[in-house]
């Protein structure tokens, strides 16, 4: 298979591009680089520019009119700062994506695999969800992603495209074979600062204690980002199969491990992994948060026929080294480098 990839160039992008390599196919990469790494799409056919250009579109189908389906992985992602800023989060994730589906129809690529988001369930009494899960999203960005799913449901009521949505939990980790990971400076996820505040010798900070879960902090189902990277290919590689369960519709698929997992118990993982007690402060939770949810439903491994194979220890281990490595390398040479920490 050919694959147009957008957003290749980030972390999940990059990571679903390896997979498809890996895997025996052929990732086209589409990418603006706004948040995006050019080293990451070094070896692989890559158009620099932005999903809604159609001169660029059509430019790529004209050079590789043998695109099957598009992943179509690019977006703008900070849940806070989609509260700041709706307008920017509607144009870039909704607006352009309308613009790019519409581009990708009229050049006959009719199978889309979106990027969708758990953040659009609303969080249940147990927080467990499943596809068919009320969904009420709580923040720009979430609502978001919950707009283009309906999108693509019409376009796919209209047979104007076959839509596919995967909406991921929380992905963490990086390329196990470390070719990619996460590339942004300042990253806003729990794991993320969590690495950040390790090498950097400062506590980390719990936004928000009083959720009603276990500890009174929020719920995620962190998935392996290689783990979510296999499920685009499977989902790829049996895609009209997997559309043909609800034809004409938009079929939305989780992408969780089934495990939900508290802030504190996060953390706690990660002081297991070190080996070291990770000092923290608290406070109130961030704009646009939520309890959180995990995954509960099967479709994932029966539709896709796909099953996570890695543990939060192993996707901690991973990004800590991919951290490790891109702080030494020349592609993060403007990074503060870790604070004399031993490799854990
Ligand atoms: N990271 C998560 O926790 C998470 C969870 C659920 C869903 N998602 C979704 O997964 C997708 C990828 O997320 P990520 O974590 O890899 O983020 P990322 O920021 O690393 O990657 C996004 C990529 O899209 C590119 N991009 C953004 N706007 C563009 C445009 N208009 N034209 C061309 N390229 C553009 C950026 O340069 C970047 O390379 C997003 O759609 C996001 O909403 C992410
Ligand atoms: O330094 C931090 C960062 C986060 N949290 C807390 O950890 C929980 C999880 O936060 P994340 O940001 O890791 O996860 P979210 O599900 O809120 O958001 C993530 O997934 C979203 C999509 O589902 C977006 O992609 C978003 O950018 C990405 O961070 C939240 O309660 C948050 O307040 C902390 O306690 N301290």
């Amino acid at each position: 298979m050919k694959v147009l990839v957008t957003g290749g160039a980030g972390f999940i992008g990059s990571t679903v591009a390896s997979a498809l390599l890996d895997g025996g196919h052929v990732p086209v990469i589409l990418d603006d680089l706004s948040t995006g790494r050019e080293s990451f799409t070094a070896g692989r056919a890559f158009y620099r520019g932005d999903i809604a250009d159609r001169r660029l579109v059509d430019r790529i189908f004209t050079e590789h009119p043998d695109i099957s389906a598009t992943v179509h992985c690019a977006g703008v992602i900070v849940v806070p700062e989609s509260v700041r800023q709706p307008l920017r989060y509607y144009r870039e994730n909704l607006a352009k994506t309308i613009a790019l589906v519409d581009h990708l129809a009229g050049n006959g690529c009719r199978r889309v695999l979106f990027s969708s988001t758990a953040a659009l369930y609303r969080p249940g009494a147990d927080f467990g969800v499943d596809e068919t899960s009320p969904v009420d999203p709580t923040s720009p960005y979430a609502r978001s992603k919950a707009l283009v799913e309906q999108v693509l449901a019409d376009a796919a009521a209209a047979g104007e495209v076959t839509a596919v949505a995967l909406r991921y939990f929380n992905p963490i980790g990086a390329d196990p074979q470390l070719r990619t990971g996460l590339q942004i400076r300042d990253p806003s996820h729990a794991l993320g600062r969590m690495i950040e505040a390790w090498f950097g010798g400062e506590k980390f900070c719990v936004t928000g204690v009083d959720w009603p879960t276990r500890d009174g902090t929020a719920i995620r189902d962190y998935v392996h980002v290689w783990d979510l990277a296999e499920a685009h290919v499977a989902a790829l590689t049996r895609f009209d199969e997997v559309a043909a369960t609800e034809p004409n519709r938009l079929v939305a698929v989780n992408v969780g491990t089934g495990t939900g997992t508290t802030v504190r118990e996060l953390l706690a993982a990660f002081e297991q992994f070190t080996g070291e007690p990770f000092p923290y402060r608290e406070t109130g939770p961030r704009p646009g948060d939520t309890a959180g949810v995990f995954n509960r439903s099967r479709r994932g491994q029966e539709l896709l026929r796909w099953r996570p194979r890695y543990g939060i220890a192993d996707a901690i281990g991973h990004a800590l080294r991919w951290r490790e490595l891109d702080a030494a390398g020349p592609a993060g040479a403007t990074r503060t480098g870790p604070a004399g920490r031993a490799r854990p």
